[in-house]
């Protein structure tokens, strides 16, 4: 196969192990409009940013830092409470977002994680952390989703709360430069459907990694809990049908996978040379670029995609 172009979009996913260690080395600065130990927090988002929420809420719950939820933010429970609401959004202008902030202003404290310094999110929340030097041209997220991770991680990490088994970022950004230079299996890259499946934190990779396929390449991808595979989804593998696993192996995965016939891709499974599940994303990001270009898409302008959605509430 031959190698991809130099889109903007893989611009962008290259230069992940960059932005990490750019947010890792400065993530002090930041800390004003970061979850403070011990509040109940709702995290919200959409899109890209919804899965990065999702999370974030288990690393942060699992890491002893405190109660988090994470809401599709068209989603959020009114009723509820919460210490803070913390929103996820790149451009600062998805309808959905804005309106939730706007909604709850002035009843409990609200934080947002952007990359654009120059929209309404900035005065809808109460503490805003910009990461403009993660920003993206391309409508389909790779690099802002991932170092808002990296931001939130970093954080955990520095207050001794990242969970048992997660990797400092120190080691996560070697990973993210193993991840963009290793090459992608000619048998992956050939498949026609992927199942995306991970646990606990990285459940949300998974479903990240299934929506990238899908934003980038139109490709046929589903995404699970992994320990959901085997009641129904395992239906769908087959020869020249992928599952790939994002972090430790349940026992027997493999060898169910391989029983149906599928590709069983776990490059941040239980190896010693195992990946950092998020370096393990940019994997995935790096094949929605190969699986598009492949159909004859141009990635950087994926099919019925804007941008940010921002809906005018006039023609409701
Ligand atoms: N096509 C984009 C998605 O790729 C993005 O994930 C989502 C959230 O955007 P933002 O993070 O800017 O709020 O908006 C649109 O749907």
């Amino acid at each position: 196969m031959s190698a991809p172009d130099a889109c903007r979009t893989t611009l962008e996913i290259d230069s992940q192990p960059e932005t990490w260690r750019r947010v890792t080395d400065s993530v002090g600065g930041f800390a004003a409009a970061l979850p403070r130990r011990g509040e109940r927090v709702a995290v919200v988002g959409c899109g890209t940013s919804w899965f990065m929420a999702l999370a974030y809420a288990q690393l942060r719950e699992s890491g002893g830092h405190g109660e988090t939820d994470a809401f599709a933010a068209s989603e959020f429970p009114t009723g509820r409470t919460y210490d803070r609401v913390l929103a996820i959004t790149r451009s600062g202008t998805t309808t959905e977002v804005l309106d939730l902030l706007a909604s709850v202003k002035g009843t409990v404290p609200t934080a947002a994680i952007t990359a654009d310094p120059k929209t309404e999110v900035m005065e809808l929340a109460d503490a805003v952390a910009v990461l403009d030097f993660a920003d993206e041209e391309s409508v389909v997220q790779t690099r802002f989703a991932t170092t808002v991770i990296a931001l939130l991680r970093a954080h955990l990490e520095a207050e001794g709360a990242l969970p048992d088994g997660v990797l400092p970022m120190d080691r996560a950004i070697a990973d993210a430069e193993r991840a963009v230079a290793t090459p992608l299996a000619p048998e992956v890259c050939a498949a026609e459907q992927f199942t995306f499946l991970g646990t606990g934190w990285t459940y949300g990779l998974a479903l990240e990694a299934g929506l990238k396929m899908r934003e980038a390449a139109g490709a046929w991808t589903e995404s699970y809990p992994a320990m959901e595979y085997r009641h129904g989804p395992i239906s769908i593998t087959g020869p020249g049908r992928v599952a790939w696993l994002f972090g430790a192996a349940p026992q027997g995965l493999a060898d169910d996978v391989d029983r149906v016939g599928g590709t069983f891709v776990a490059a941040s499974g239980d190896a010693a040379d195992a990946l950092d599940p998020l370096a393990d994303l940019i994997l995935a990001q790096r094949l929605a670029v190969v699986i598009a270009q492949g159909r004859g898409y141009d990635p950087d302008r994926p099919r019925n995609l804007t941008r940010s959605v921002v809906l005018d509430h006039g023609q409701d």
